[in-house]
């Protein structure tokens, strides 16, 4: 007996169905003389597995992007899926809870909590959805190693550089295995050496575990490691 070829599932497949998809999103930010149409009915789709760059000068969208994607801004119009779930027709309370269970951010302010150590960054995520596991404290331990901070597991933020608390957030966000990894320029606070290690861990993580990675960048050396390169000039993304 053979199997249908449907029958078959990759990996990536099995982690994360579905990905990242935009369609024709519109965002106008301010009022009247003063509006800026930040997004220009941008369409993007992004696979699970897949590592996308958009990079493109200040002003031009990127942050914008980031927000809409991962469900922090509305869009004035267009739909936004992510994982097989419109994010756009949920509820604010229902579309909390996909982003934290879909959704890994890493920006450039990394947002630790004070009063946390590195270790319990990473955990309190899964402590919060009821998810805490051995399972899961092995792979913090083993996350906090993978950024260059397993000597650093037991400092609070304000022991940290910002690099560090950089590397510690994107600890963070790849702790649940997110569906959507969106990353907002994470070389700008690390070191040449380091932040080329922290791209490296992204692309890994997104191929291995089948995550969709949108990474907005002023760095053009990003083009080397991502599967496709999109541009953002006004709003409008090419
Ligand atoms: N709250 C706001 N009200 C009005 N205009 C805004 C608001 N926030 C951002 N903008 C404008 O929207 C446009 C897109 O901004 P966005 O932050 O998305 O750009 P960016 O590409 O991320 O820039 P950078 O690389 O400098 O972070 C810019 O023209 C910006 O001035």
């Amino acid at each position: 007996m053979t199997t249908p070829a449907s029958d078959y599932h990759t990996a990536a497949d099995t982690v994360n169905p579905g990905g990242l998809r935009l369609d024709d999103v519109t965002l106008t930010l301010g009022d009247g003389d003063a509006a800026v149409t930040a997004l220009d009915h941008v369409v993007l789709s992004v696979a699970p597995g897949e590592f996308v760059a958009v990079v493109g000068p200040s002003g031009s969208g990127k942050s914008s992007l980031l927000a809409v994607a991962g469900g922090l801004q509305r869009p004035s119009s267009g739909t936004v899926h992510i994982a097989g779930t419109e994010l756009t027709a949920l509820p604010d309370k229902e579309r909390t809870a996909a982003r934290r269970r879909h959704i890994g951010f890493v920006f450039q302010q990394s947002n630790l909590l004070a009063s946390l150590t590195v270790l319990e960054q990473l955990l309190l995520p899964l402590h919060i959805d009821g998810r805490l596991d051995a399972a899961a404290r092995a792979r913090a331990v083993e996350l906090v190693e993978a950024v260059g901070l397993a000597h650093r597991a037991a400092s609070r933020p304000h022991q940290l550089s910002g690099g560090e608390r950089q590397r510690a957030g994107l600890a963070r966000a790849l702790m649940t295995s997110p569906a959507v990894l969106l990353v907002d320029e994470p070389t700008s606070a690390l070191d040449r050496v380091r932040s080329a290690e922290a791209v490296r861990l992204i692309a890994e993580q997104t191929h291995e575990r089948g995550t969709a990675t949108v990474m907005v960048t002023h760095d053009t050396a990003i083009m080397d490691v991502a599967d496709r390169v999109h541009e953002m000039v006004d709003g409008r993304l090419s």
